[in-house]
């Protein structure tokens, strides 16, 4: 019988490599002196040392190929949570990552590090230092949410021992940093249209917000430890800054270090969440004939007017995590990353006259792309 020859277990691959969250970890495990491969459907940079390998991960011939001699994979791919298009989370985020562990197994991988998400947990009430025994979401807000559910259970539940293959999921929330393609832009594209004068709720909920370096820390830890005695095998892992921030303060202080107004006036969440929904329907009616994209979904207003922090006690004592970069820290470099989304000089507009345009543009104003 031919034996298997283990590949280095400093040579992995990162499947959505190319993303906010992928490229900063390729750019970490190669200053580590891990020997990187990227699989993604897009290639959108080029690192020395790094090979690059353009595929779709529903594809298993495209990724055995890549797969045959790699010992670890970090899986961060996924389509973007704005698409809201049901199939294609489907297709990419639960077959395609079947497809994934499939070719992991036929290709000898010893480890499969899956990016999951906190919000597999989330249904939209408030989550107080949530811990990652709480239930998965019976209902999930969104598509995305529910796919992502449906991903970890197959990564966590394929771990096995006595197959030499284990998976761990980490549970980010809420990553900001430099070249975010999300966050801060859609921040700044919706403070630019007048819509981001208003704070959702009473204001004082407090939500994780996790730099991209300390999601990145938190993965290369899980891969380092790992291992087939460690109680990591078949778990989750919830990987956070540890410094739960008001949501609006979070907003706010990006918003302000960019050179726009903080949001002041206050609407009834449930005012709110309810125009969301009725406009999310609406939308979905519409969908065959225009392609409408709401800025104010029902995730996103959720999110914004509800307590959700994550415990990371599992990560600290099992893997010795600790947060790298501390929030204030992380704001300011993320800030100071992105000159080009700074407020234009615009002529000056009175309160009450910015009051009135902001208000009908919130509810009014619908984008067709
Ligand atoms: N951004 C956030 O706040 C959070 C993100 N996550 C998860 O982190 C992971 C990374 O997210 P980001 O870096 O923010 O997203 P991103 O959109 O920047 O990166 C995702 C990458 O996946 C690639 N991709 C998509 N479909 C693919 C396919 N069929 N085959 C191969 N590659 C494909 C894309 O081309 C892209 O490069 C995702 O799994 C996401 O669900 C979890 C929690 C929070
Ligand atoms: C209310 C509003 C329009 C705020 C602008 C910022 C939002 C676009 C972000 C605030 C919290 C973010 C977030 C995600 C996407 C971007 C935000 C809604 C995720 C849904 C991304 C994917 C995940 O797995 C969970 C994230 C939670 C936080």
């Amino acid at each position: 019988m031919a034996t298997r020859i283990r590949p280095s277990s400093k040579r992995c691959a990162v499947i959505g490599g190319s993303g906010f969250l992928g490229r900063h970890l390729v750019e970490r495990l190669v200053e580590k002196g891990y020997s990187v491969a990227v699989f993604d459907i897009s290639q959108r940079y080029q690192v020395p040392g790094v090979t690059f390998h353009q595929g779709d991960l529903c594809d298993k011939q495209a990724l055995l190929k890549v797969l045959k001699d790699v010992s670890l994979v970090f899986h961060c791919a996924s389509p973007s949570p704005a698409c809201d298009d049901r199939q294609l989370f489907w297709k990419v985020n639960v077959e395609g990552t079947r497809t994934v562990i499939q070719a992991c197994q036929e290709a000898g991988v010893q480890k499969l590090i899956l990016t999951s998400s906190a919000s597999v947990v989330f249904e939209g009430t408030d989550i107080k230092n949530g811990k990652e025994d709480l239930p998965y979401a019976k209902r999930p807000i969104d598509y995305y949410t529910e796919t992502k559910i449906h991903q970890e259970k197959v990564v966590l539940e394929a771990c096995s021992k006595e197959k030499d293959f284990l998976t761990v999921a980490i549970r980010p929330h809420g990553i900001f940093g430099p070249r975010d393609p999300q966050l801060v832009p859609i921040l700044v594209d919706t403070a630019r249209k007048g819509k981001m004068k208003f704070i959702i709720g009473d204001g004082t909920n407090l939500v994780d917000f996790t730099y991209v370096e300390n999601v990145v820390h938190g993965h290369i830890l899980a891969a380092e430890h790992l291992k087939a005695d460690s109680p990591l095998c078949g778990k989750a892992y919830h990987i956070t800054n540890d410094e739960p921030i008001r949501f609006w303060d979070f907003m706010s202080q990006v918003l302000i270090g960019l050179g726009y107004d903080a949001p002041r006036y206050h609407l009834p969440y449930s005012l709110v969440y309810g125009i969301a929904m009725l406009l999310w329907m609406i939308t979905c009616l519409l969908r065959p004939l225009v392609n409408i994209k709401p800025t104010f979904t029902p995730m996103r207003v959720a999110l914004a007017g509800t307590h959700h922090y994550y415990s990371c006690w599992r990560a600290k004592q099992d893997m010795g995590y600790q947060p790298v970069v501390k929030l204030q820290e992380a704001i300011a470099r993320t800030v100071a990353s992105y000159p080009h989304l700074r407020k234009e000089e615009l002529p000056f507009l009175g309160q009450s006259e910015a009051f009135c345009i902001s208000f009908g543009c919130v509810f009014s104003e619908i984008r067709v792309d």
